[in-house]
């Protein structure tokens, strides 16, 4: 007997923003109120071909990706799991814009992990309405992914005919069709998310980044984080190296990373930190430093964003950060 499309197990699709949700009417590209209307109606045509129907939700307000903040993902985070479990969705398809779609994507890979249903998140780089638009096929690709995938496979992103993992995703290409690429390899064996040790207060850690580039200073470093963040990323040279002769850097590091974490990362798309091979490597993690091994900036965003809302403290998170709690990071063979 067929079953009836009320029957059909479902697929949650929760719009976000970004240009895929949007149109112009002469003002530059913007969000489009219809879109949801659009949307439910595309969705669901792909769905039912697969046996599937799909529900449409969406982030309020939706966002052009770009003013995205640090509440922006932990909310989405927030709505899919009350979502799925109003509706009993066993797939879950996020729309988001591109700008930001990497850096929120890392981080439902690890609010998301424990969810017990798929989760692929995708966009476009034109508008639905557009003649060339790329909306549909990446709707349709993210609904095959994520309806085909197992209830336990990690967060992923679906765009321009390839699907990567979300915590090593990065947004690569401003215009190109194939938007996102992942250069590492999912970490195996992931230990999992840690049990969140006190109750995180209320209020989502805010993580500013720094590069290391030559002639920054140390009032340089100390400016990045005048607007009192929670943490820092550095974006380090190579294999986790920093300018360590220039003048008050050491005690600028040491100053900062007794505030918040500290979290390196290296600049180049491959390979992952190693303070011990270089002497300024070896100086730089004696300032207190946190190693980020082969972390996108990203998702050592995400990382050490979602660790502090869990409550976990600057020596808690020096001790979990070398770990693959969810496929991240490669490990160092140590
Ligand atoms: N292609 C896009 O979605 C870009 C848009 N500015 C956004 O991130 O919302």
């Amino acid at each position: 007997m067929r079953r009836t499309e009320v029957e059909l197990p479902t697929v949650l699709i929760f719009a976000t923003g970004g240009t895929i949700g949007m149109h112009d009417l002469g003002k530059g590209l913007e969000i489009d109120p219809n879109f949801g209307e659009i949307l439910e109606h595309r969705a669901n045509e792909i769905a039912l071909r697969l046996g599937y129907r799909a529900r449409v939700n969406q982030l309020q307000p939706a966002i052009e990706s770009a003013n995205a903040d640090e509440e922006t993902a932990p909310k989405i985070a927030r709505a899919i799991r009350a979502r799925v479990g109003a509706m009993r969705a066993s797939a879950v398809v996020v729309t988001h814009g591109t700008d930001t779609l990497a850096y929120t994507a890392s981080r439902l890979a690890f609010e998301l992990a424990d969810l017990g249903v798929p989760v692929t998140i995708t966009g476009s780089q034109f508008p639905h309405g557009a003649e060339q638009t790329d909306a549909f096929d990446n709707l349709s690709l993210a609904i095959r992914t994520v309806t085909q995938a197992n209830p336990k496979a990690p967060v992923s992103v679906a765009f321009g005919g390839t699907v990567i993992p979300a915590v090593r995703a990065t947004k690569s290409d401003a215009e190109g069709l194939i938007a996102f690429r992942a250069e590492r390899k999912l970490g195996g064996a992931p230990r999992g998310l840690p049990q969140r040790s006190v109750d995180g207060g209320s209020s989502i850690a805010r993580v500013v980044t720094f590069r290391f580039t030559p002639g920054v200073n140390a009032a340089d470093l100390l400016a990045a984080v005048g607007g009192g963040p929670d943490a820092l990323v550095l974006e380090c040279y190579g294999a986790g190296n920093a300018p360590m002769a220039q003048r008050g850097i050491a005690d600028a590091l040491a100053e900062v990373s007794a505030r918040m974490p500290v979290v390196a990362v290296t600049q180049c798309a491959l390979g992952s930190v190693d303070t011990e091979r270089y002497a300024v490597g070896r100086q730089f993690a004696a300032t207190g430093v946190i190693g980020g091994s082969d972390l996108t900036l990203e998702a050592a965003i995400a990382k050490v964003g979602y660790l502090i809302d869990q409550g976990f403290t600057r020596p808690e998170i020096a001790e979990l950060m070398p770990h693959n709690l969810v496929g991240e990071l490669t490990p160092s063979a140590a």
